[in-house]
């Protein structure tokens, strides 16, 4: 089985968590491209959806499925999306498709975090991949600075400019321990939007897909 048919069968389980007439929190990235294939076949039963990138925006749009500003909504049952590392407490790292800060605003807003992953993406400790740090553009020598001081080894992404307006630092070489801890340390730097630490929003469900089929952990 391919890593991406992995994917394919954790975006597709995801569907049992969308609920009747509600809106949907979209994350961004492969694994939640299959999922968006799959709500647009039961989109005349669900309202729309909430999008955290303007990737997904367009791809919803494309298969029919509306759109709603965050700002128009009060309540979104569950927020799918995907991630680049899970630990066994439900704690992520986030961003590699660059789109970190508004996958936590939205996810912060959903009652229930449906993570969904291939198996790559499990991990014992965070923090082999490299940790996303969203920085307003005149501050990133300076948080790169500070996160050297943490004992990260920051580097630009270069080329990326987030949807909205920013640059990301990925942080190599951290071993979290702390995941909290650390996700509170870095959003305190000044001229950080936010990092790609999903810890103190974490998952609620994560669905695995494996070569033995899709694994639920709660
Ligand atoms: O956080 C993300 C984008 O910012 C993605 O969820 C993460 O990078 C996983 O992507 P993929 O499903 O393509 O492996």
């Amino acid at each position: 089985m391919t890593q991406d048919e992995m994917k394919k069968a954790a975006g597709w389980a995801a569907l049992q968590y969308v609920e009747r007439d509600s809106i949907v929190g979209v994350g961004t990235g492969s694994t939640v491209n299959h999922f968006i294939d799959a709500l647009a076949t039961i989109k005349a039963d669900i309202e729309g959806a909430v999008s955290s990138s303007e990737a997904s925006t367009a791809k919803l749009k494309a298969l029919g499925i509306p759109v709603y500003d965050l700002n128009s909504v009060d309540k979104l049952s569950v927020y799918v999306d995907g991630a680049d590392e899970i630990n066994p407490h439900m704690d992520m790292i986030k961003g590699g498709g660059a789109a970190l800060t508004r996958e936590k605003i939205v996810a912060a807003v959903a009652d229930k975090f449906i993570c969904i992953v291939d198996n790559t993406k499990q991990v014992d400790i965070l923090g082999n991949f490299p940790l996303p740090v969203e920085v307003i553009p005149m501050a990133r020598s300076y948080v790169a600075r500070e996160l050297v001081k943490l004992g990260g080894d920051p580097v630009y992404r270069e080329g990326v400019v987030t949807d909205n307006g920013n640059v990301i630092l990925d942080v190599y070489n951290l071993k979290i321990m702390e995941p909290k801890v650390l996700e509170d340390k870095i959003n305190a730097i000044v001229g950080v939007v936010t990092n790609g630490l999903f810890a103190k929003r974490g998952a609620d469900v994560l669905l695995v897909g494996t070569p033995d089929g899709v694994k639920t952990f709660k």
